[in-house]
This record gives C-alpha cells, sequence and structure tokens, in this order.
C-alpha cells in the first residue's frame, strides 16, 4: 500500500518552513554571484535532455530538505507500489501500470497474479498492422478506396493525449489527415465532418468506457453521417474501429469487436495515450515512431526508478513545485514550450495534473490544511510573451515557469531559430535578475529623459526579478525526447501526489456535473417552464427555452 504520513508532520517540513524565512529574503542573483558552479550543480542531463533548474530560489540546504521531505514521505516505496502493480489507485481498486504500456524490456507485470505483458504486445501488434494497413491503402473503404481522413472521436485523455503528441510530432507525418472530434457542442462534429468523403474516412471511436456522453454521441452522428452518405451497416466495420476497455459497449455500439482495441482498467484516461488510445498517433506518424515514443518513455520510466533522488528529473521538477506550492504560496504552473508544434502541450497537463492532483481530501479521506494540485496554463514561446507575460514579470503573483525548447527546429529558416531561443534565454535571465531602480534610471537618462520625466516614469519599469523558472533545452523534439518528457511530467505528478498524500488516480470530481445534466437533459426536450431548480437555474433554463 502506499505510504500514509501527512508531510505537514514531518521535520523535513519544520525545517523547510524555518528555511523559508531565510530564502524568501535571498535573490537568485547574489546566489549565483556567490557560487560559479550553481548551473553545473543545479542542472541534470538525461540522453537528449537537459533541466537546469539552477534559476530557482534554493541553495544545497534547500535542496538536501526537499530531498529529505522526500524520504519521509516514503518516496521510493510509493514508486516500487506503483510499477510493482499495487492497487495505488484505492478508491477505485486499480493498479496504476501505465507505465506497462511502454514496457520494452518486457519484464513480467504481473496484475492479478498474471503477466500482462503478452495482452500489451497482442494489441501493440494488432495496431501495427493496423497502421500498416491504413497507411499503406491496403485498408479500402466501402468502395475500394483507400483511407485518406481519420477522425478520432473521444473527450479528455481520449483526445488531449493524441491531439497533442500528433500536434507535437507533425514534422513526422503522413499523407493521412487526422481530426478531431471531441466537444458534444453540435458544431465540433459538424465542422470536421464537412469536406469528408465516407468512402475514404476512418472513424476511431476513443472511450475508455464507452459510455461518455460527448463520445458517444459524435459516434452516433458520426455512424449517421456515414450511413446519410451512402455508407450502410455492413461498411460500418470497414470504417469505425474502436478504443475501449469495454467490449460489450463496443459491440452494442454495432463496432465489430474485431476492430476494437482493447487497454485495460490498469490504465488511467489521462494516461492512457501510450495504448491503444493513440492509434491516431501511430496512423498519423507510423507505428515505427509511435514505438520511439513508447520507448522515450521507458527510458525516462528506468531513470525515475534508479536514479538517486537528487540526480532524478521527475522528483527534482515535483519538489520544486512543492517548495513553491506549499511554503511560497504560488497556486499555478506555467508550461512554456518554445516550440510551436507543442502548443497544445500545457493543454495536456491540464488534465494531468488537475485531474490526478486537484483533490482536497488526504488518502484517509481527511479534507487536508494544506495547498494540493497547481493551476496549470501555458502557451508557446514567443507569443506568450505577448500575452500574459507582463504578469509574470512584474504582477502580484510568483509563477513558477517551465520554460521548454529544442536546441535544434524542424524548419531551420534563416535566422527564426535564433531569434525563438534568444527569447527563450532572455525571459528566464529577465525574471531572474529584473531591472533594479538604477538600471532603470541610467537607461532613462541615456535616453535623454528629463529629471521630471524619470521621476514620473521610473517606478514603472523596475523589475523584481528574483521569479522562478526550470529551463528544459532538448536536442530535438523527436518520438523519443517527447516520450521522455512526457513521461518526465507523468512522474512528476505522481511524486506531488505522494507527498500531498492524496490519490492521484481517481477522478470522482468529474461524476457530480455530469450526474445534474442528465438530470436537466430531459427537462431541455420540452417547453414546459422548470422549477425544480435554484431561482438561477430555472431562471437560465427556462430563457434558453423562451430565446431557443
Ligand atoms: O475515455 P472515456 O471513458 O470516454 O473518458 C473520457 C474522459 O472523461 C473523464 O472526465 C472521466 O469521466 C476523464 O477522466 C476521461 O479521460
Amino acid at each position: 500500500m502506499l505510504p500514509n504520513i501527512n508531510f505537514t508532520t514531518t521535520d523535513a517540513y519544520k525545517y523547510l518552513s524555518d528555511h523559508y524565512i531565510d530564502m524568501a529574503g535571498a535573490t537568485m542573483k547574489d546566489l549565483f554571484a556567490s557560487d560559479n558552479e550553481r548551473f553545473k550543480k543545479f542542472s541534470i542531463k538525461f540522453e537528449d535532455i537537459l533541466l537546469d533548474y539552477s534559476k530557482n530560489r534554493i541553495n544545497d540546504e534547500t535542496l538536501a530538505l526537499l530531498l529529505q521531505l522526500a524520504k519521509e514521505c516514503s518516496l521510493n516505496e510509493a514508486i516500487a507500489a506503483m510499477f510493482n502493480g499495487e492497487a495505488i489507485n484505492a478508491t477505485e481498486g486499480r493498479q496504476v501500470l501505465h507505465t506497462a504500456l511502454r514496457n520494452q524490456s518486457n519484464t513480467p507485470v504481473y496484475v492479478d497474479g498474471k503477466d500482462v505483458m503478452p495482452d500489451v504486445n497482442s494489441v501493440l501488434a494488432h495496431m501495427k498492422e493496423f497502421s500498416d494497413a491504413v497507411i499503406s491503402g491496403s485498408w479500402k473503404g466501402y468502395t475500394g478506396k483507400a483511407i485518406t481522413d481519420v477522425v478520432n472521436i473521444g473527450i479528455g485523455g481520449s483526445d488531449l493525449g493524441p491531439v497533442m503528441v500528433t500536434e507535437a510530432l507533425k514534422a513526422y507525418k503522413n499523407h493521412l489527415n487526422l481530426h478531431f472530434v471531441s466537444n458534444v457542442d453540435g458544431t465540433h462534429i459538424a465542422e470536421t465532418l464537412k469536406g469528408l468523403n465516407a468512402e475514404t474516412t476512418l472513424f476511431l471511436i476513443a472511450s475508455k468506457t464507452f459510455t461518455t456522453q460527448e463520445t458517444m454521441a459524435n459516434a452516433h452522428s458520426a455512424r449517421e453521417w456515414f450511413i446519410t452518405s451512402g455508407g450502410n451497416d455492413d461498411d460500418v466495420a470497414k470504417h469505425f474501429a474502436a478504443l475501449s476497455t469495454n467490449a460489450d459497449g463496443v459491440s452494442k455500439f454495432g463496432i465489430d469487436t474485431k476492430n476494437m482495441f482493447e487497454f485495460w482498467d490498469w490504465v488511467g484516461g489521462r494516461y492512457s495515450l501510450w495504448s491503444a488510445i493513440g492509434l491516431s498517433i501511430s496512423l498519423g506518424v507510423g507505428f515505427d515512431n509511435f514505438t520511439e515514443l513508447l520507448a522515450g518513455a521507458h527510458a525516462m520510466d528506468n531513470h525515475f526508478k534508479t536514479a538517486e533522488a537528487h540526480e532524478n528529473l521527475p522528483v527534482i521538477v515535483a519538489l520544486l513545485g512543492i517548495w513553491y506550492n506549499n511554503f511560497f504560496g504560488a497556486e499555478t504552473q506555467a508550461i512554456l514550450p518554445y516550440d510551436q508544434y507543442m502548443h497544445r502541450f500545457a493543454a495536456y497537463f491540464q488534465q494531468g495534473d488537475m485531474e490526478s492532483n486537484g483533490k482536497y481530501v488526504d488518502r484517509n479521506g481527511e479534507p487536508v490544511d494544506y495547498s494540493t494540485g497547481p493551476i496549470i496554463w501555458g502557451e508557446p514561446g514567443t507569443n506568450g510573451q505577448h500575452a500574459f507575460y507582463q504578469l509574470i514579470h512584474q504582477g502580484t503573483k510568483l509563477i513558477p515557469c517551465d520554460f521548454i525548447a529544442p536546441a535544434q527546429s524542424h524548419n531551420p529558416l534563416g535566422e527564426h531559430h535564433n531569434m525563438l531561443l534568444s527569447n527563450f534565454f532572455a525571459q528566464t535571465e529577465a525574471l531572474m535578475n529584473g531591472k533594479t531602480e538604477d538600471e532603470v534610471v541610467a537607461e532613462l537618462k541615456a535616453a535623454g529623459k528629463s529629471e521630471e520625466e524619470i521621476a514620473k516614469l521610473a517606478q514603472f519599469k523596475v523589475f523584481e526579478g528574483n521569479r522562478p523558472t526550470n529551463s528544459i533545452l532538448v536536442k530535438k523534439i523527436t518520438p523519443r525526447s517527447l516520450g521522455s518528457l512526457l513521461a518526465m511530467y507523468e512522474h512528476k505528478i505522481f511524486v506531488q501526489g505522494i507527498i500531498w498524500n492524496i490519490y492521484s488516480f481517481d477522478q470522482w470530481g468529474v461524476e457530480l456535473g455530469k450526474q445534474l445534466a442528465g438530470k436537466i437533459l430531459p427537462e431541455l426536450k420540452n417547453n414546459d417552464e422548470v422549477s425544480s431548480h435554484d431561482s438561477s437555474t430555472n431562471g437560465l433554463i427556462n430563457q434558453y427555452k423562451a430565446w431557443r
């Protein structure tokens, strides 16, 4: 079982609380000035990924205490429990084994006494066979034509991962046109189907449970479109595949279970891109590149399992997040990829992180009295610089930022990449050093400003600095390096959940909204006035009925 320790009762926590008072007054500028080895000391290289965490409000003592915190929270035992297939998703009585999906070492992984690797490999073989057939054109539609368009219908973990990875790996894309439909808003599927040809379109119905309202609604609409566009029931098998754990649900929908790519309850939805849910990735970039993605994650898994905590990327990134979240009161974490292909990277971890650690009850079922999961947000650089960096630089909130950039671009065009990377380097430097009043005044004088103008303007142009960032420099965003990066963040989430003593792998918080929507939907099917809710909900529903 998982350890059950309230981290605020540990010695490390007490020492960190005292240490915070020291560090709150320290500046990174001074810390750098007093230690020429700072970059070397506070950076870690893993394959073609460099994590530079030296621009953080830490010193040797901080790091030692954070590592002590992890130790006192029995992190290593928790890591072993996950990889050994213990049912650490306790409220659902399930194991957490997305790592088995990429376990290319093929060491046995036991669930209820059975090694699951043969099943994992069998699904991967099916994914390869299917991907090769569709990509090569040997898979034909009902009029004998090859598939040109693939529509993945899913939401949450059955959408965000495939979207993010296929976008991040667009440089590896083949001729297939990928489309993703997730929202139950009719616009999403209507806009997607415009211009598609039923003869050459393949639908992937991606749903772990095969009961999700949005996905089922979109799947039925897709099927209706297929039939009204010329297909018939006998042709569905050539144009619909299912990615699910629910064979009954798939069969009831009318998809041949021969076209079903299964995965299992020990794979959480937000951790499922490595499973059959990744079929759209395999179709879009080819199975070999999908295999490389798995390989990168597997390498990070082995690193996470074996590296000493002080050299362990997920552990370090997790502990730094705890430092700001629980000692500096930071409520959010920004993820800022300086790579346009990675424009959905932060969005992916909004579910990954916030659905895992957005919990207020600890593993004893008691409300916590400390902050847990951060709000994850972010946009690619340099666009964010023209949107929200004002607040990051000069706002009243402390926002720890992860800056990510590739040293090599897939599109080396003139000076573009040097310009992009100059901003990547400059932003973390600016956030750390800031700009003093003396520097501002000197600049304004050099610009010929009068004493009066300087007096009026200077304060607005001062930058406090001392704003923490991690810099993650990747040699190139490849399937392998992306896989490692994703796994690093997955394990960061795991580590933080262990320290916060919460269950990171259930998601009861998504149920109430669905329940209430299920009650309201029947009320919307007529024009009768409703009065069964509070006055706001009644008022809104009745106005909707009046206007629609
Ligand atoms: O894959 P499925 O079962 O359709 O679930 C989709 C998404 O819905 C949830 O909100 C759970 O209900 C996410 O956790 C999940 O990824």
